[in-house]
């Protein structure tokens, strides 16, 4: 399994992105959505009651305009909403994050409220914020709000340099199908590395990341695996091959196809 999370800027386009990558035949989770079904219950509720006043459910339902003004009032605001939402969010996702093939987990606050340990890549989506304004005016969003909630963000360059591809949707929706469709090809690509897998010691595992071998592990039982081994699919497969000889890579027959198939289209040259 490949699990992508996939973040940006407010109304940039992610969950046209992520209903983009359903289509494609990708298991798709939507941190907002969750929330959505996580407000339907009742002790969550009777939370909101207590923590912002009763003006946030009307007739048994969450007020959503009302809890918007209330929570995105302030960052103290901001983090009891996050507080009380995001615990229930995670532990849904999950449960749900499929055992095979390619996950796309939309997350607006995904490096803001900690890199979840199931994350082997990040998309991050941008667009400028007059065009953002313009597409969202529809759903209440001008460009007045869209900063307000911006702002409780990382800065836009850190949460661009933290993640391994950036979706600029300056664009039509046509011009950013295209740009996915190269992605989606890197993630196939990428789904059948995932087979090349590293094992081993936390120890090592440190060392690897320290000399910038490994980007992202994970630890479990005492045992650690690395599945993305950098950033970028080029990058990757150059690592890769200096590693190839190494007792703690193992690689299945389709990854070492592919590899090999990726490396002479870059380099001219056939690997063994
Ligand atoms: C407060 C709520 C009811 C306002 O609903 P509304 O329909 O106005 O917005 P919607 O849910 O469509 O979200 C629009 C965008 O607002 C931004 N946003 C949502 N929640 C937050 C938050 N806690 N902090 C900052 N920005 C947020 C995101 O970019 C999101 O994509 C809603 O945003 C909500 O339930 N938020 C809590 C869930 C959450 O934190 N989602 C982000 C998951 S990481
Ligand atoms: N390239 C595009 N051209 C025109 N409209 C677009 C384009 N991309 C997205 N949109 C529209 O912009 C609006 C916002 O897009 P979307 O809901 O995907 O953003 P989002 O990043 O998921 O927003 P949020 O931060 O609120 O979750 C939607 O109405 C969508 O149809």
């Amino acid at each position: 399994m490949l699990a992508i999370g996939l973040t940006g800027q407010v109304g940039a386009g992610k969950s046209t992105a992520l209903a983009w990558f359903g289509g494609r035949g990708a298991a798709t989770l939507s941190a907002d959505r969750i929330a959505d079904r996580v407000w339907e219950r009742e002790e969550i509720l009777e939370r909101a009651r207590r923590l912002w006043g009763s003006n946030v459910v009307s007739n048994g339902r969450l007020d959503r305009a009302a809890l918007a003004r209330r929570a995105f009032a302030s960052p103290d605001e901001q983090a009891k909403l996050c507080g009380l939402i995001h615990p229930p969010v995670r532990a849904e996702i999950e449960r749900s994050l499929p055992a095979n093939g390619i996950a796309v987990v939309e997350i607006p606050l995904l490096f803001e409220s900690g890199l979840p340990w199931w994350c082997q890549g990040v998309i991050y989506v941008a667009a400028p914020l007059t065009r953002r304004g313009e597409r969202n005016a529809g759903r209440g969003l001008d460009e007045a709000e869209l900063s307000r909630r911006e702002a409780f963000f990382s800065p836009d360059g850190d949460r661009k340099s933290k993640s391994d591809w950036v979706v600029v949707n300056d664009g039509s929706l046509e011009e950013l199908h295209g740009k996915l469709e190269c992605l989606w090809d890197e993630l196939r690509l990428l789904d059948g590395l995932m087979a090349v897998g590293w094992q081993g010691s936390e120890c090592e595992a440190k060392e690897l990341e320290a000399a910038g071998q490994i980007a992202r592990w994970s630890c479990s039982g005492g045992e650690c695996r690395a599945f993305s081994l950098d950033r970028h699919i080029g990058r990757l497969s150059g690592k890769l091959a200096g590693l190839w000889s190494s007792k703690n890579f193992c690689m299945s027959c389709r990854a070492r196809k592919a590899l090999v198939f990726e490396l002479s289209a870059r380099t001219g040259q056939e690997r063994e």
